[in-house]
């Protein structure tokens, strides 16, 4: 499976690290191949290079502007001209889109494929792994989004939250 993954650019303590790199272990060890936005820039470094320790395959999607911090070692590196850009090949190419702990990039690129799941035009899974707690905020506003008639379809339909790395493959196997 092709499993594109959002999350920070920035190096963080362990107790977000930690889980990262597990996720990463059992991407590589089932065999899949991660799709990122292909920098060795803080988690997304980290988490490249645990799957290909695993022995899973990378595949990034690097962006003009950002290609100073582009990852050595990918298997593949596609150039895009713009965020915009990149946001539509990381789609296309995902079988899957996990979301890890991030900051601003990670919520435009998640909000992005909600809102095309929201309009039909995006039916792959989307699931986000709440470490620590760390998405709290944002399921309380989904939820009200979906209780209070904000969302065409229900929520259970545009995303999943997974506490642990293993119950994200849990849910995209279901
Ligand atoms: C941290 C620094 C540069 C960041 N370089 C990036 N390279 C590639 N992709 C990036 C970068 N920054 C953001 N992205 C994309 O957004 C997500 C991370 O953003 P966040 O704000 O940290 O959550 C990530 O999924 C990328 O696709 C300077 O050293």
């Amino acid at each position: 499976m092709n499993i594109c993954v959002f999350c920070s650019a920035y190096s963080l303590d362990d107790r977000y690290s930690a889980p990262a790199a597990e996720f990463a272990r059992l991407l590589g060890e089932g065999g899949h191949t991660l799709v990122w936005g292909g920098s060795n820039a803080g988690l997304m470094g980290l988490l490249a290079d645990e799957v290909k320790a695993a022995g899973g395959k990378l595949v990034g999607i690097m962006v003009e502007m950002l290609k100073h911090k582009g990852y050595v070692g990918a298997d593949e590196l596609v150039m895009t001209a713009d965020l915009a850009e990149r946001k539509r090949e990381l789609a296309s190419r995902a079988d899957a889109v996990v979301v890890l702990v991030g900051g601003l990039g990670t919520m435009d690129e998640v909000t992005e494929v909600l809102e095309l799941k929201k309009h039909g035009m995006f039916e792959k899974p989307v699931v986000l792994l709440d470490t620590e707690g760390f998405y709290s905020g944002l399921r309380t506003q989904l939820e009200r989004m979906d209780v209070e008639g904000f969302l065409p379809r229900p929520l259970a339909d545009l995303v999943g939250f997974a506490d642990t790395p293993a119950e994200v493959f849990e849910l995209l196997k279901a």
